[in-house]
């Protein structure tokens, strides 16, 4: 039997980032009548969960992330009530994030949450992952920046997680850095030690092209819910397309319970007029899938590029090359004035 027939028939679960994941694309500034707008079109088209935070989710509104239009509560105030099937869902980073916000984004309505880690730093996690169950949210383990951690290295991160209470564990791609065969090993590392009712997610990004191509990748070794967003909007090249990924699925019989018509007209009607710049794999995008740089450093590498006269190109493969991770992102700054100084851009005075 070829693959594309054993993909026949398998349920996959959409989860929709271009409220979240797009804030970052948006420099924060959605506003909460472009939420809902989206929102209620992904509803439409059946798509089951939609993430609304700050593009840093809860506690992410901040000198170091940027400040939102609204507070997090603002935006699902606006957009859970308009909901009739898709769940509301947030991410939380513990220590940005507090179980305090996670209990007010419950009082609002979300009944899901991403708690994000470092791929290396499941153990920040437990005390959040307990409190999510405890409210009976939908609780995910998200091992961000998934490709600097080894297959049998996540697994045992992911194992942490699922201990704590995690019912699925996500492959977060931060980087748009892996290829089909990274996805598809760390896939199968995770399904030899989780537990079979716990589910595995896949989260990527299309900073070389690979979004669909590793989603793919990752339902063929029993991956069942997939990040992506409406048009890609998201950081760095963006997201796996939503609506592209719904196609191919439709081609391959997987079923996402998605209208892909829908969500066409709503990529092309109101989200691709709503992105401040093209999200797409440009020069400095692609750089972060080469050296392996954190999608959500694109602006800021763009802005200390233009602050300080060192290409942005340069300034994403020196971040790669130190392995700069999300939470670092004062170093974007401090990186791009070395190198700066270096070259004899920059007397220490005008620094
Ligand atoms: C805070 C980040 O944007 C989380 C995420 O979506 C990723 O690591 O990718
Ligand atoms: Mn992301």
């Amino acid at each position: 039997m070829s693959e594309i027939q054993s993909l026949k028939g398998r349920k996959v679960i959409i989860h929709d980032m271009s409220l979240r994941d797009g804030m970052h694309a948006k420099r924060e500034q959605m506003t909460t009548e472009q939420m809902v707008s989206v929102a209620t079109a992904l509803d439409d088209a059946g798509v089951p969960l939609i993430q609304v935070t700050h593009g840093g989710g809860l506690g992410g509104n901040s000198l170091q992330h940027g400040f939102a239009l609204h507070s997090n509560e603002e935006y699902l105030q606006a957009v859970v009530p308009k909901m009739k099937q898709a769940k509301v869902s947030v991410l939380l980073i513990p220590g940005l994030g507090t179980m305090k916000e996670l209990q007010s984004a419950f009082e609002c309505g979300a009944r899901s949450v991403h708690v994000a880690t470092h791929c290396t730093e499941a153990d920040t996690s437990p005390q959040h992952i307990a409190f999510a169950r405890k409210l009976g949210m939908d609780t995910t383990g998200f091992l961000m920046m998934a490709h600097l951690n080894d297959p049998a290295g996540l697994a045992q991160q992911g194992k942490l997680m699922e201990s704590y209470g995690a019912q699925t564990v996500y492959i977060t791609d931060s980087a748009g850095y892996m290829l089909p065969a990274d996805v598809k090993a760390r896939v199968l590392a995770l399904r030899a030690v989780l537990k079979p009712e716990t589910e595995i997610g896949f989260h990527g990004h299309h900073n070389m092209g690979m979004g669909i191509a590793n989603s793919i990748a990752a339902i063929e070794e029993g991956a069942s819910r997939i990040d992506a967003s409406v048009a890609g909007l998201g950081a760095g090249a963006g997201n796996t397309p939503l609506e592209v990924l719904v196609a191919v699925c439709e081609r391959m019989g997987i079923d996402t319970g998605c209208d892909l018509f829908k969500l066409m007209d709503l990529a092309e009607d109101i989200v691709v007029p709503l992105m401040e710049h093209m999200v797409r794999v440009d020069r400095a995008s692609l750089t972060l899938g080469y050296a392996g740089v954190y999608s959500t450093f694109l602006l800021h590498a763009k802005r200390a590029s233009d602050r300080f006269g060192v290409p942005a190109r340069d300034i994403l493969i020196e971040l790669g090359r130190k392995k700069m991770i999300g939470g670092q992102e004062d170093m974007i700054v401090d990186t791009a004035m070395t190198m700066a100084k270096e070259r004899g851009l920059l007397t220490d005075t005008v620094a």
